[in-house]
């Protein structure tokens, strides 16, 4: 047996169109999928669990869910066609326009393997982790779409697909199977289901997708304006794709709660003295915060306040015209931590000289002020590049080539319903 095999010592896994997995009740809960027992699955070595999974069909005795293995996830193909490892082996390979652009909105493909239990072997697909980089995942799961079925579907599926998450699938084209939220205030990871997500409607589904923001201790700029670009995007690619019909796909939405907390902390930490101000009669802590968080035209956006959004500040009907990234700030957001924690200490090495009568001291001081200042814009753009919240597109089960060359409207008005949401969010920020 390979050291990637998994052994499930009990009883065989069996999926029957009546007996459908029913994992979570309503509401948040604190369990993890785990926590519901495996059967007895027994895992080796390299693979494991994957328990930031926030919706789909989960590991509970009758489906398999994701598994994990050195950064990458393995998604089981648990019907025989998987049109999924086809498409993502079609956008691999294509080089038409749809198909390159498309590449950057999914997760990296890394071709499948075959998992054994039981004595009998599962394919999977195998996919980057989207979540490996992060401390305190926080994983939405939005479903794109008010037709979330193939149109090869049975009736009797329509008539399922086309009776759940009806309000807000008919009201905005998209529902919410499931998040998970590492909640900032109570220092806990809540679940939320999918049987909560059918109870949500035009007006509540803004209250779940804060709860999701921690939006509770304050909704956060720099979060939301990492969501809101990637989104601009996926619309841009949505309005123009003409190749593919996305049904019962989803957008997944990540971010760190430890950076938010960082965040909510320094905030804090800004408060006090702001507020032992107000005595001296300067202007009051809302007043500085106004002044400091005023809402920016969008041309203007900065991640971090430093790192451009990639808006150029131009809009057409087709959306926001992005720019692409300056080569300095890709290399920096490319390179990799270890390298930069390197590049630093090399720079303070420099910094430690010892000095002789033979230096010329003008030109050495101005060697090190460069080095310092090096060594500060190095340290500062480690903070403030690296990224801290993705928005990918995934799960492509259901997923037709068009034959009619025509737009998807289908998907597309689920990603202008989710822009605009996110959009007021951001205005919101402004106003804080
Ligand atoms: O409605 P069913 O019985 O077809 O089950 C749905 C699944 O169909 P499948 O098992 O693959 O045939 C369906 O899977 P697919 O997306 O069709 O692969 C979903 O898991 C769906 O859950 P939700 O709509 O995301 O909440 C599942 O629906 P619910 O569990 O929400 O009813
Ligand atoms: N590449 C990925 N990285 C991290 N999590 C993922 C990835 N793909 C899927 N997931 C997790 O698994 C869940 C189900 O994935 P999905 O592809 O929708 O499966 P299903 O076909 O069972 O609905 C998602 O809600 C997400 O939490």
């Amino acid at each position: 047996m390979g050291k990637s095999d998994i052994i499930i010592t009990t009883t065989k896994i069996e999926m029957s169109e009546t007996d459908r997995p029913k994992l979570f009740t309503i509401g948040p809960c604190q369990k993890d999928p785990d926590e519901y027992g495996s059967g007895g699955l027994k895992l080796s070595s390299d693979v494991e669990m994957y328990t930031n999974q926030a919706a789909g069909h989960m590991t509970n005795g009758k489906t398999i869910g994701l598994l994990k293995q050195n950064g990458t996830v393995l998604k089981p193909i648990l019907k025989t066609k998987c049109s999924e490892k086809e498409f993502y082996e079609e956008i691999n390979k294509s080089n038409d326009d749809c198909s390159v652009q498309l590449k950057q909105f999914v997760p990296q493909y890394c071709g499948t393997k075959t998992v054994t239990f039981d004595n009998n072997k599962i394919d999977c697909i195998v996919l980057e982790d989207l979540t490996k980089n992060f401390k305190q995942p926080c994983i939405l799961d939005v479903k794109i779409g008010r037709q979330t079925w193939a149109p090869t579907a049975s009736y009797e599926k329509m008539m399922r697909e086309d009776n759940k998450y009806h309000e807000t699938k008919r009201d905005l084209g998209i529902c919410i199977p499931g998040f998970l939220v590492y909640d900032v205030a109570s220092g806990k990871v809540d679940r939320y289901d999918k049987d909560y997500g059918k109870t949500l409607n035009r007006e509540s589904i803004k209250e779940a997708l804060k709860l999701f923001l921690n939006a509770n201790v304050g909704l956060n700029r720099d979060l939301l304006l990492q969501f809101v670009v990637e989104l601009w995007k996926i619309l841009r690619w949505a309005r123009l794709e003409k190749k593919f019909q996305l049904f019962s796909s989803s957008l997944l939405f990540v971010y760190d709660a430890k950076r938010l907390k960082k965040k909510v902390v320094a905030q804090h930490a800004t408060e006090k003295p702001l507020r032992e101000t107000r005595n001296q009669s300067l202007p009051s802590y809302d007043t500085n915060l106004k002044r400091f968080n005023l809402y920016k035209p969008l041309s203007l956006l900065k991640l971090n306040d430093s790192v451009p959004t990639g808006f150029s500040g131009l809009f057409t009907k087709e959306g926001p015209i992005l720019c692409s990234l300056p080569s300095k700030i890709k290399h920096f957001c490319s390179t990799s931590v270890r390298d930069k924690t390197r590049r630093s200490s090399e720079q303070v090495n420099r910094l430690r000289r010892v000095h002789s009568f033979q230096n010329n001291y003008d030109k050495d001081l101005q060697k090190i002020r460069k080095d310092y200042k090096d060594m500060l814009r190095t340290l500062v753009d480690e903070e403030e590049c690296e990224t801290w919240a993705v928005v990918k597109m995934i799960d492509f089960a259901h997923v037709h080539t068009i034959a009619h060359n025509e737009v998807d409207r289908n998907y597309l008005e689920g990603i202008e319903s989710l822009v605009k949401l996110f959009e007021e969010f951001l205005g919101e920020t402004g106003n804080s």
